[in-house]
């Protein structure tokens, strides 16, 4: 495929088309009719909804789609660095970067040929190279299934003669009826470290994660599953994760919104952030080596 259309067959439907700044995005639909965005800008996936039409991830009615600066909302991808642990700008130059379609991705056999999908590719640009002197190829490919799961599978490969190490993190930004009403399950006894209290490490007593103020944690070692149940809108999301040790759970409640040029005063209510992340241990890669970091997200009803 030429990636410059339209092409439907047993994988689904890819489309290409344009926003209204000029900004190459890219529609996956499967044959049910669900249907996941993905933008060139930052290889940051910006809808996700269900057969009915359902949209399943946040973005601000206050986001701003101009480049650099990355959307409020969907999952912005956080590489090479985590928030501010690092001389970086916040969370790492890739979501602000303009990506290109991969006409011709290595083969990627854990992923089913069976799903409409899009792959991606990030090289270093002279200017990153001067911030951050690693060579990488950054290989994303973002997947519909025909049950409508969505899968992001990061391939990070050092081109460089000496090794580096990155952090890195999905920052999902899931749709909510109610900040709360969700509670958040699978953290339940894991150490997790406070980014409001300097980065204190905790552990988690609860029997599942609810929220009655701003959260800004990095669950440690966690486990592979975790659920986010909204009670009002009767479903969970389920949260897959693979070769991503921890777990960042934000919200950022009244004060903070009201901070933010990009988020609604009251829109925290209705998001909440669960990311896969490798963050406490950055990946640290040898000369041609490659690390791979998968996420899959559903959907399912609960009472
Ligand atoms: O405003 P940004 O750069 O998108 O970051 C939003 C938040 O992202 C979260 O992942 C961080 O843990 C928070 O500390 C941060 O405030």
């Amino acid at each position: 495929m030429n990636h410059s259309g339209t092409e439907s067959d047993n994988k689904g439907l890819v489309e290409v088309t344009k926003d209204k700044n000029g900004i190459q995005q890219v529609v996956l639909r499967n044959h049910r009719g669900a249907s996941a965005r993905v933008s060139l800008h930052g290889g940051q996936v910006l809808s996700w909804k269900t057969e009915r039409g359902e949209e399943l991830l946040f973005t601000s009615s206050k986001a701003i789609f101009s480049p650099p600066k990355a959307v409020r909302g969907g999952i912005p991808i956080c590489f090479p660095q985590f928030g501010q642990r690092g001389s970086l700008e916040q969370h790492g130059f890739a979501r602000n970067k303009m990506w290109v379609i991969d006409q011709n991705p290595p083969p990627l056999p854990s992923d089913s040929n069976s799903n409409a999908h899009i792959d991606l590719l990030l090289k270093p640009s002279e200017d990153d190279l001067k911030l951050w002197p690693h060579s990488f190829e950054f290989r994303l490919r973002v997947s519909l299934a025909v049950d409508g799961y969505l899968t992001m599978i990061s391939r990070i490969r050092n081109v460089n003669s000496k090794h580096f190490s990155f952090s890195f993190a999905y920052h999902t930004y899931f749709s909510i009826s109610d900040i709360s009403e969700v509670r958040v399950e699978g953290l339940e006894t894991h150490d997790y470290l406070d980014n409001l209290c300097q980065k204190e490490r905790f552990t988690e007593q609860g029997d599942a994660l609810t929220f009655e103020s701003e959260v800004d944690r990095v669950y440690l070692d966690s486990s592979n599953i975790i659920a986010v149940l909204d009670h009002e809108k009767k479903r969970t999301f389920v949260i897959r994760k693979e070769g991503l040790a921890d777990v960042v759970v934000w919200n950022p409640w009244e004060k903070k919104s009201k901070s933010m040029v990009d988020l609604g005063d009251e829109e925290y209510k209705q998001m909440v952030c669960v990311d896969a992340a490798a963050v406490e241990k950055p990946i640290t890669l040898k000369p041609g080596e490659e690390w791979t970091g998968r996420l899959e997200l559903s959907v399912v009803p609960s009472t």
